[in-house]
């Protein structure tokens, strides 16, 4: 973790952190302290978005439809299945750490509403709301949110006189977010809600929020 003084927050991001066994462990040990962030999202999208990625590396790779059934009982073993069983790995997290040190975020309101889901995170953090609603536009070809903030620019004029002028500057995230889904089978999707339903509920037990992912 790179040095912070006592105004700054560092935050470090890795996905496989929550669902790598000894992390908690080792984090708890690193800091008792530390404040834990976990992004999550309808986990049949999530499995569709995993095998997305996936598939962008590895061209020749099945279908999602076949990932799932051809895989028999040991699809369920399959990282992209695996994954979004939440409970599994917060469970681990609750071992080590209280509730009140663990901010879940809503996948999908992130993505529709970012200004709510921002300002959540910045009270969890105990940061000043700075980013808010206006911080955001969606952008209509990447389709997600991108942010807009304002920079302050010197410059030096004729009389060598320092002005400073604001201008908006943009940033979306990049190309390998937000990559089109395959279109998958109902059945296929159907199978997996039904798998995962009973392990939505005890998520949503556990952290006290209903998400209501179908
Ligand atoms: N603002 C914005 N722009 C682009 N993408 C956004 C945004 N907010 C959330 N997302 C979702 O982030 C998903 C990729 O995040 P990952 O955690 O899978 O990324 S990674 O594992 O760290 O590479 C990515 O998943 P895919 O849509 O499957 O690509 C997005 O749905």
């Amino acid at each position: 973790m790179p040095q912070a003084s006592w105004r700054q927050v560092t935050i470090e991001k890795t996905p496989s952190y929550f669902v790598t066994k000894n992390v908690p462990k080792r984090i708890f040990t690193m800091s008792p302290k530390m404040k834990l962030i976990i992004v999550v999202r309808d986990p049949v999208t999530r499995a569709i978005s995993d095998y997305t990625q996936a598939k962008a590396k590895k061209k020749q790779m099945p279908s999602f439809e076949e990932m799932v059934f051809l895989g028999g009982s040991r699809a369920k073993n399959w990282g992209a299945i695996r994954i979004g069983v939440y409970s599994n790995y917060l469970k681990r997290w609750l071992k080590y750490f209280p509730a009140r040190n663990i901010h879940i975020v809503h996948g999908e309101r992130l993505i529709n509403d970012p200004g709510a889901e921002l300002a959540l995170l910045q009270d969890f953090l105990g940061l000043e709301r700075q980013v808010t609603q206006e911080s955001f536009y969606f952008d209509p070809v990447k389709k997600f949110p991108c942010l807009r903030y304002k920079q302050s620019l010197s410059s030096s004029s004729s009389s060598s006189k320092p002005t400073t002028s604001s201008s908006f500057q943009t940033q979306c995230l990049g190309k390998t977010k937000g990559r089109r889904h395959p279109k998958v089978d109902p059945m296929t999707l159907t199978y997996l809600r039904d798998y995962y339903r009973p392990y939505n509920q005890l998520f949503y037990r556990m952290i006290g929020v209903n998400f209501a992912w179908p």
